[in-house]
């Protein structure tokens, strides 16, 4: 389901902001832009879609209109052109109590600097969207108490965010947002100001937080393997507050869409990102576990499958092999003597698999019916008909 969708948006600063039009028209840059009419073009027909429960990553570097993106989409400032949908609602168009209503509603702010208040403890901080509401003092801290177990802070509920390190400070301002349990989160670089190894601390807890809660989180970054592991879904902008390219950190890291992307991409080992999923070869065909050899072979060979998936009441149980099914056939009817007696009695039958397998192989009779395993090492003859 669709919760946030964004057609056509422009963002043009300064005083007449219809004269940039015609000169975005003609292709003009941001400075030519600004020499000319002295509006800054913040960002260029934007178009997006946000899944409800995605992570959606906006990249780009300083000045290509992250801020401005997400500042729009909250209202925090007006939009020049354009829509933006929240849950089906033009938040473009609504007064001011609606647009209380509806930030309450959806909007949890994560930023940078954290925004929290130094005198106050870690509690009184989390609970502060929710004492804005109005919300009842047991009430609250029995919410925000547990949006800082969330973020693994419990015990330090009674402590001074001064008293706090950077990581748990910004696991304060995560907590906070997640008190009054927000739709959406806006992430505007909230680990940037963080060293590495506890930025990727941070990293890892939000998708832990995730995992349980599943939000719909739109993440403002600068970091390309910051948006990588932590996005479904990611969108460039350049410096012209134009979207490049949008898609799956997959899709971005394979497919480029231009140079611009291609410089951020070449710094990134892609096997660290690309998972077997886009390797795997997909269940194209199956077939339930009771089929035939000959209806098997003949299905998968009408579809030019070398191999189909085996369920056995719905669930995935093995796989077979074109070329095994038909060297079960091919020798279907031999007679297989072994080492012990009791195998040669059993074992005319049929054996389904090629003679060079390692393994002990299935043994099935002329309609197919499973018989039992035979381990080659004590098969001493295969005697075809
Ligand atoms: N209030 C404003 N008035 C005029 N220009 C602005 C205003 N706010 C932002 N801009 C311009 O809009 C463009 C986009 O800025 P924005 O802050 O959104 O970029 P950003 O990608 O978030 O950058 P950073 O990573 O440095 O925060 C910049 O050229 C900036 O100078």
């Amino acid at each position: 389901m669709t919760l946030i969708e964004v057609n056509n948006l422009y963002k043009i600063f300064g005083k007449k902001p219809e004269k940039a039009y015609p000169l975005i028209e003609e292709g003009l840059n941001r400075t030519e832009i600004k020499e000319r009419v002295g509006n800054v073009v913040g960002l260029r027909n934007i178009n997006f879609e946000v899944k409800a429960g995605e992570i959606f990553v906006v990249m780009g570097l300083s000045g290509s209109g992250k801020s401005t993106l997400l500042r729009c989409i909250n209202r925090l400032i007006p939009t020049t052109s354009g829509r933006i949908l929240i849950d089906g609602t033009n938040i473009c168009d609504l007064s001011k109590k609606e647009l209380r209503d509806i930030r309450t509603k959806y909007f949890g702010m994560v930023f940078q600097k954290f925004g929290l208040l130094p005198n106050r403890t870690v509690l009184d901080n989390v609970a502060l969207g929710l004492e804005v509401q109005k919300m009842p003092q047991n009430e609250r801290y029995e919410k925000s108490e547990k949006a800082i177990e969330l973020v693994g802070l419990s015990g330090w509920e009674q402590s001074k965010i001064t008293e706090l390190s950077g990581g748990m400070q910004q696991r304060v301002g995560i907590a906070r947002a997640l008190s009054i349990d927000p739709k959406i989160l806006l992430m505007d670089e909230p680990f940037s100001a963080l060293d590495p190894i506890i930025r990727v601390e941070m990293q890892e807890l939000l998708l832990k937080i995730q995992k349980r809660m599943k939000k719909t989180i739109i993440f403002i970054t600068h970091d390309l393997n910051e948006a990588i592991k932590l996005g479904d879904k990611i969108m460039i902008l350049n410096e012209q507050g134009e979207l490049v390219q949008m898609g799956t950190p997959e899709k971005i890291l394979l497919e480029p869409a231009n140079d611009f992307v291609e410089s951020f991409v070449k710094e990134v080992d892609k096997t660290t990102v690309i998972r077997v999923e886009m390797l795997m070869k997909k269940p194209k065909m199956t077939i339930t576990i009771d089929t035939d050899i000959s209806s098997a072979i003949q299905t998968l060979e009408k579809l030019e499958m070398d191999y189909a998936y085996v369920l056995d009441g719905g669930k995935y149980v093995g796989i077979v092999e074109t070329e095994q099914l038909k060297a079960c056939k091919s020798v279907a009817g031999c007679i297989i003597k072994t080492k012990t007696v009791e195998d040669i009695k059993t074992i005319n039958q049929v054996l389904p698999v090629f003679i060079t397998s390692e393994h002990p192989v299935p043994v099935v009779d002329i309609d197919g019916l499973f018989m039992g395993y035979v381990d080659l090492k004590d098969v001493v003859e295969v005697i075809k008909d």
